[in-house]
């Protein structure tokens, strides 16, 4: 039964087991609604698979998954949710525009037809058939099609993967126009910076459970706190990991890095041990928050990708 009340999406220690592979692990995540809340996590961390269970295309082997205070699959049914996945066969022979009016049509309050292709930026593809269209224009159909029938919870399963930059501008413009009416907004994706710009929220997940839920400069805080690197001038790395607030210490070649939560203390012991030569204080990006908060016990981080990552950050 929905209740005001409910919360849009509500995961309880669920559980989901593929052989020897537990994709969910014990999930606990509560979405309010009205929420824009972006996904993160590794290849394999278990988004898609999350994304699944929400969704009622597949039952928790343990725990519980309710959207508005209802099993998925009667949320689906009811017309509140809509979703882009990131596979889908094409329909065969029939136009942009047919498909989107098909999917409309089973809501209870759709969309206008035009006003969803006018969102998707696919205005000019309304007469085309879907099964020649590129992959970019595929993955704007499968998003004129999540929004068709105006769903409270809007579900979309890294939905720029295809897009150039001008069509992810768009995209995310369209989506923030949709989170303002008051939706409720859950993606999956791989490029932080988007995240971050896009999501009230950011849900870290890896081996299937949350490992960080926050803005993105609480993430930030969380996992990268400051970075400082110095040449070690030949001197030996003992004692590096003893210093005030370190939390990791990564050695490149003569140039060591300490992650640290306390920046100044760790630099006054550092020059108290004239270890200050080329010395570089900076506040971890979101990049390396995102590294630390999923690396694997014990993992090194490769200092080239730290200090070089790609202008998009994906992860
Ligand atoms: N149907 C399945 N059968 C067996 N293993 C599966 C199945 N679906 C997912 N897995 C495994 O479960 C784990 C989580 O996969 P999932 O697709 O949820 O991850 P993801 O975070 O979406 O990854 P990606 O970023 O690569 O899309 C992986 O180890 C994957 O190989």
């Amino acid at each position: 039964m929905k209740t005001t009340k409910a919360a849009a999406v509500s995961f309880t220690g669920a559980v989901k087991t593929f052989g020897e592979v537990r994709a969910v692990a014990g999930l606990d995540l509560e979405i309010a609604a009205g929420e824009t809340v972006a996904l993160l996590g590794r290849n394999g961390a278990g988004k898609s698979t999350s994304l699944s269970l929400l969704l009622g295309l597949d039952e928790p082997d343990e725990g519980h998954v309710e959207l508005f205070g209802t099993a998925p699959q009667d949320a689906v049914r009811a017309g509140w949710v809509g979703a882009m996945l990131q596979e889908g066969r094409a329909v065969p022979r029939v136009t942009v525009a047919e498909l989107v009016s098909f999917v409309a049509g089973r809501y209870p309050h759709p969309m206008d037809v035009r006003e969803a292709l006018r969102l998707a930026g696919i205005e000019e593809l309304a007469g085309r058939r879907v099964d020649k269209l590129s992959g970019g224009q595929t993955q704007r159909v499968r998003f004129a099609v999540a929004l068709a029938g105006s769903p409270a919870l809007l579900v979309l399963d890294e939905p720029t993967a295809a897009l150039d930059v001008e069509a992810r501008h768009a995209f995310w413009a369209s989506m923030r126009a949709y989170a303002r009416r008051g939706h409720t907004v859950l993606f999956s994706t791989h490029y932080l910076e988007e995240a971050d710009a896009n999501a009230d929220r950011i849900v870290v997940i890896d081996h299937g459970r949350v490992v960080a839920d926050g803005s993105g400069d609480e993430l930030r805080r969380a996992g990268g706190g400051s970075l400082v690197s110095f040449d070690l001038a030949g001197r030996g790395t003992a004692g590096l990991e003893l210093l005030p607030g370190v939390t990791s210490v990564e050695v490149r070649g003569d140039r060591a890095r300490l992650r640290t939560e306390d920046s100044d203390a760790a630099v006054l012991a550092l020059a108290a041990q004239s270890l200050v030569r080329n010395l570089e204080v900076k506040t971890a990006s979101l990049d390396d928050a995102f590294m630390a908060l999923t690396a694997a016990p014990g993992a090194s981080a490769d200092l080239d990708e730290l200090d070089d990552p790609d202008p998009l950050e994906r992860v």
